[in-house]
């Protein structure tokens, strides 16, 4: 059986709604729900029951299509006057990866070209779907340009959930481990749990675990002893947003799991599609990072774990400069050094 039986899909368009796999629910509950406006699937966005950059993308993509698809007017100006404040709500939804505001400007400046009113809500849809099953074929490539990097029998340690559940399919950071394991290689997997909502240990270790790839789970401060003590290989995570200069945005956490990687002198990769990097801005201190609810690091679930009133920090993400990453892991190749420059050419190749 391959990685298409063994891992539920999280995004399914069936007709005029969306299907969504409600992620904040894995690993106990298989559970999906139906997305039927642009409300519906903004909340998901917002909730993490569609989560990773990839998968917000298309589901905005089709949320877009929900919204407009409601607007009732004949003039194709107002039309897209109302469908840029649909659009904006949706980026608006979480701020950090950029592959949300990616997709929804490749829709919206597709729908240009459109004659009427239905023609533009038609162009909107198909271009969701296009975006949706791109996704797969991009992530695909991305796993097979990381395991030409890797070897059988290697360790690899992932943070997060870069996953087949966080894209259209196969994921991007474990890519590689789906792809290794139908190739009948063994790749063993280690998963930070990734507080404060535990993607790696509800996300990642369930991901890897149904499709057979050998995986364990660890603590977010036993990293620093997993590296001393377990022979790792490589350290593998995706990204929400990468600057020209290829300072990378991922999960919070991500920034001490590549410091300590460089001392330890493990290579540290990021795996992420094209649409992840965003050649508007230079360096990663122009990345705004999302702030989230202070009840995610307060409470596990309904049960508190801090006073009450407790003052909280929770930034969603960090930025890892580019000078600790041995390489970015794209569709259309591997770069390790003149990021801008490879970026530009892949950019323009397009
Ligand atoms: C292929 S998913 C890449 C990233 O989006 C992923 O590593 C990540 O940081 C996800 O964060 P999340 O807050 O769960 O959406």
């Amino acid at each position: 059986m391959t990685i298409v039986q063994r891992i539920p899909q999280s995004l399914i368009w069936e007709e005029e709604r969306l299907r969504i796999l409600d992620q904040t629910l894995l690993p106990t509950e298989i559970n999906y729900f139906y997305a039927t406006t642009l409300v519906n699937v903004r909340d998901a966005i917002k909730k993490l029951q569609v989560r990773g950059a990839p998968a917000i993308g298309i589901a905005a993509g089709y949320g877009l299509y929900l919204g407009v698809n409601e607007i009732d007017c004949a003039n194709l100006e107002d039309f897209h006057e109302k469908a840029r404040q649909l659009a904006d709500e949706l980026i608006r939804a979480r701020p950090t990866a950029v592959n949300l505001a990616w997709a929804i400007e490749r829709i919206i400046n597709n729908s240009k070209l459109a004659r009427t009113v239905n023609e533009a809500k038609l162009i909107i849809l198909e271009e969701a779907i296009k975006i949706h099953l791109e996704d797969e074929s991009i992530c695909k490539t991305i796993g097979e340009n990381a395991l030409s990097i890797l070897k059988d029998g290697q360790k690899v340690l992932t943070h997060c959930n870069a996953g087949s559940i966080a894209t259209s399919r196969y994921g991007t950071a474990l890519a590689p481990l789906h792809l290794a394991k139908e190739k009948g290689w063994t790749i063993s997997a280690y998963a930070t749990e990734t507080r404060p909502v535990f993607q790696g240990a509800r996300l990642t270790s369930w991901e890897l675990q149904q499709n057979g790839v050998p995986v364990t789970l660890l603590t977010d401060n036993m990293v620093g002893y997993l590296l001393q003590h377990h022979g790792i290989d490589a350290v593998i995570v995706g990204a929400d947003r990468i600057s020209a200069n290829g300072d990378t945005a991922n999960k919070i956490g991500t920034l001490q799991l590549a410091i300590l990687a460089n001392y330890y002198q493990v290579p540290f990769y990021v795996a992420a599609p094209l649409s992840t990097i965003d050649l508007s801005i230079e360096t990663g201190d122009e990345i705004v990072i999302e702030q989230r609810d202070s009840r995610e690091v307060t409470h596990i679930g309904e049960i508190q774990i801090a006073p009450t009133d407790i003052n909280v920090l929770n930034p969603a993400f960090d930025v890892t400069p580019s000078n600790l990453i041995t390489a970015i892991i794209t569709e259309k190749g591997i770069v390790s050094e003149n990021f801008k420059e490879t970026f530009v050419k892949w950019g323009n190749e397009n």
